[in-house]
């Protein structure tokens, strides 16, 4: 008898043609999935294995095609992304509601798909959010190529287009001169879990959903921002910030390091940041963040603790999960307060960096990212270290009840319903003065 999940996918435009163009001049030839449409983007090779779903609604993917070096990918379909009510409901079951990333390239798309939580197969779930996907070409040669001149900008043709020649050198668009964070962060705040017992203040650059998860999981009541929101204006209602993840150039976000950068001199409460939000938090300190040839990305990147820090043991290997194509440059010394926290094992790049003990800050940033999704969890406890520290300076600073940020914390059912862990909900609130 045939297996009741195991579900087969119609390929509907199986037969079109398409061609994957890199703007050094390559181009591979295969056939199209999902949306019919020809699309210009970053190419960049990920090595993860699974959470390929997981990967393309991570924002930070943004305006990047998107090529698989696992050689099938698609096996286990995709599954709905509404939350569910009764769990932690940040909106999403994946990274964000859309798919991110502007294409996909897979050596064999998976046409036939088994999961019990399968909706759909990956080409119909790209289809409907009108994103191309190129199969029937050969991974490996493209991230060799990719491996060795760095991540390059491409042009996926699809149907008509794919007769056509390559597009000219100009024609290329290039994601990095785009202030794409500008693109994917929240347009107004909006709270998170408000009954719980620490008030954390996210800058959202592109926020993966698990990051917000992981806050809210942990019993913090988040407060959502837009990236270059004046955290500064509001910061007393808080009692820890955090910065996303987010795509594109870090350069893109001066802003915001600037902003920050009064932040770090004014006030002393703990700060972490992941992946862009670490970038941003090293430009403020006065690191450099540089481009790197092919970046980071897959979920097996193992990264050296250089120091010890709540969870995190010095001389410890971590396996991380990673998306990025800048970091910040290792420099000799370190700006004054700060230390270099982890180093990359494959390629020493920085992979995370905080205050010192002696600089009477508490400041947190990593490149890779502790929240997985998809990806190893050796890291998640930095969550539980980050709220820990706001939980300490909370207890430092009598709790003032004449604010209204804070109202619910006073009101004894609320707190005790945040500690049942089933509170989180999305709220609008209104924009600071
Ligand atoms: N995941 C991220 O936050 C990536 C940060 C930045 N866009 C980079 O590519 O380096």
């Amino acid at each position: 008898m045939a297996n009741a999940f195991f579900r087969a996918s119609l390929a509907p435009n199986t037969s079109l043609p398409a061609v994957l163009h890199l703007k050094s001049g390559q181009s591979f030839v295969g056939k199209s999935f999902g949306a019919p449409r020809s699309i210009y983007g970053e190419t960049v090779f990920s090595t993860s294995i699974t959470s390929y779903t997981e990967s393309m609604t991570d924002p930070s993917y943004r305006g990047q095609i998107l090529v698989f070096t696992t050689p099938m990918i698609g096996n286990y379909g995709v599954p709905s992304n509404n939350a569910p009510t009764d769990s932690w409901d940040v909106g999403v079951v994946l990274e964000s509601k859309p798919i991110q990333c502007a294409a996909v390239v897979v050596a064999d798309v998976a046409w036939k798909y088994s999961h019990y939580q399968a909706v759909e197969s990956l080409a119909a779930w790209c289809a409907r959010h009108n994103v191309p996907g190129l199969t029937a070409v050969d991974t490996r040669a493209i991230t060799t190529l990719l491996r060795d001149q760095g991540t390059t900008l491409g042009r996926l043709a699809i149907g008509s287009d794919a007769s056509l020649s390559p597009p000219k050198a100009e024609e290329y668009w290039d994601p990095s001169l785009e202030n794409l964070v500008d693109q994917v962060s929240t347009k107004e705040p909006y709270e998170l879990n408000p009954a719980g017992d620490v008030k954390i203040a996210v800058l959202d650059f592109g926020a993966k959903a698990n990051i917000l998860r992981s806050l809210v999981r942990r019993g913090a009541a988040v407060t959502v921002m837009p990236w270059n929101y004046d955290f500064n204006a509001v910061r007393d209602r808080y009692d820890g910030l955090f910065l996303s993840n987010g795509p594109g150039d870090p350069q893109q976000c001066w802003d915001a390091a600037h902003k920050l950068r009064r932040t770090l001199v004014e006030w002393t409460k703990p700060i972490f940041g992941i992946c862009m939000g670490h970038q941003i938090i090293g430009m403020a300190a006065g690191l450099e963040a540089y481009r790197m040839t092919f970046g980071n990305r897959g979920h097996n990147q193992p990264v050296l603790a250089l120091a010890s820090s709540g969870s995190i043991k010095a001389g410890r290997v971590y396996v991380t999960s990673q998306n990025h194509q800048y970091a910040l440059k290792l420099q000799d010394p370190f700006p004054e307060g700060w230390e270099p926290f982890f180093i990359n094992a494959n390629d020493s790049s920085v992979e995370g960096i905080k205050s010192t003990s002696g600089s009477g800050k508490r400041v947190w940033g990593v490149q890779f990212h502790p929240e997985s999704a998809g990806g190893p969890l050796d890291t998640i406890e930095m969550f539980t270290d980050f709220l820990a520290e706001c939980r300490a300076e909370k207890l430092k600073v009598p709790f003032k009840t004449q604010d209204p940020m804070c109202a619910a914390y006073a009101d004894p059912a609320l707190r005790k319903a945040s500690q049942t862990h089933t509170h989180a909900k999305q709220q609008p609130i209104a924009a600071a003065a």
